[in-house]
C-alpha cells in the first residue's frame, strides 16, 4: 500500500462559534483523485485550505508527503506547498499587477529559477490551458474563465506531486472545463499526483477514483467509484 499523500486525521475547525469541520479524516495517495463533494457551507473549502496547509485546523492532524504539518513553521510549509503542491483556489488568486506569464512562472521564479527558462515554461504551460495569445496580459484584462485557467497553469508548473483544486472548472464554457479537467487528471493519472477535487458537480465528482461527501462538517458517504 501506497503512503498517503494526503491525510487528516480528526480534523475538527470552527470560526468565531460556526463549525466547519468535525472529526474528519482523509488520506489521499499518489495517483489518486479523490473528489469532495457536499451542499454549500458543508466545509469543503474548509477541508482543502487544513489538507493543503493554508489552515491550522483547531483539533487533528493534517500531513503532507509524509510531514506532518503542525511540526512545520509557516516557512518551512510555504516552501513544501511551493515544491511539492500545485492549489487552485475558487477565485483565482493571481497577482493583479504581473502579466499572466509571470504569475504563471512565479513558483518557479521564487524557488530561484532562472528568467528565461522560467518564462518558457509558463509559456508552455500556458499554451496547454490555451492562453498563448494572453501571456502578457494582466489578470483584470482577461475573463474569470481565463483567470481560472491560468490558476490551472501555475498550479501545474512545477509538475507537483499533490494537486488541490477548488471548483477549477466553474467559471469555464464545458469546452474549457474538459481541457481544464483533462490536465488534473492526468498529472493525477499520469504523472503520479494525489488529487483532491473540491466540486459541486457531479459530472466532474463522477470522474474520481473515489467521492467523500460532507454534510455540515462531517464526512457523510464516502464511495469508491472506480
Ligand atoms: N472565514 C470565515 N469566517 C467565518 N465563517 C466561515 C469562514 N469561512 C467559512 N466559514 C463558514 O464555515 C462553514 C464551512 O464553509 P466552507 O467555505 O468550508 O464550505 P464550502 O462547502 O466550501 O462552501 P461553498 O460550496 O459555498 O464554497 C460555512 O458555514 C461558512 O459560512
Amino acid at each position: 500500500m501506497n503512503a498517503p499523500a494526503v491525510e487528516l486525521v480528526g480534523v475538527s475547525h470552527s470560526y468565531a462559534r460556526t463549525p466547519a469541520l468535525q472529526h474528519v479524516s482523509l488520506s489521499v495517495v499518489p495517483g489518486e483523485v479523490v473528489a469532495v463533494t457536499g451542499p454549500s457551507g458543508c466545509g469543503k473549502s474548509t477541508l482543502l485550505h487544513v489538507a493543503a496547509g493554508l489552515l491550522r485546523p483547531q483539533e487533528g492532524r493534517a500531513s503532507l508527503l509524509g510531514q506532518d504539518l503542525h511540526h512545520l513553521d509557516e516557512t518551512a510549509r510555504a516552501v513544501l506547498r511551493r515544491r511539492e503542491v500545485g492549489i487552485v483556489l475558487q477565485y483565482g488568486q493571481l497577482v493583479p499587477d504581473l502579466p499572466l506569464l509571470d504569475n504563471v512562472a512565479l513558483p518557479l521564479l521564487l524557488d530561484g529559477g532562472d528568467l528565461a527558462q522560467s518564462r518558457t515554461a509558463a509559456q508552455e504551460a500556458l499554451e496547454r490551458v490555451g492562453l498563448q495569445d494572453a501571456a502578457q496580459a494582466v489578470p483584470a484584462e482577461v475573463s474569470g474563465g481565463q483567470a481560472q485557467r491560468a490558476a490551472v497553469a501555475r498550479a501545474l508548473i512545477t509538475s507537483p506531486r499533490v494537486l488541490f483544486a477548488d471548483e477549477p472548472v466553474a467559471s469555464l464554457d464545458p469546452a474549457g472545463a474538459r481541457q481544464v479537467l483533462g490536465l488534473l487528471m492526468s498529472a493525477a493519472r499520469l504523472g503520479g499526483a494525489a488529487l483532491v477535487l473540491v466540486t459541486h458537480d457531479n459530472t466532474v465528482a463522477a470522474l474520481a477514483d473515489r467521492e467523500v461527501r460532507l454534510r455540515t462538517g462531517s464526512i457523510e458517504h464516502e464511495a469508491v467509484l472506480r
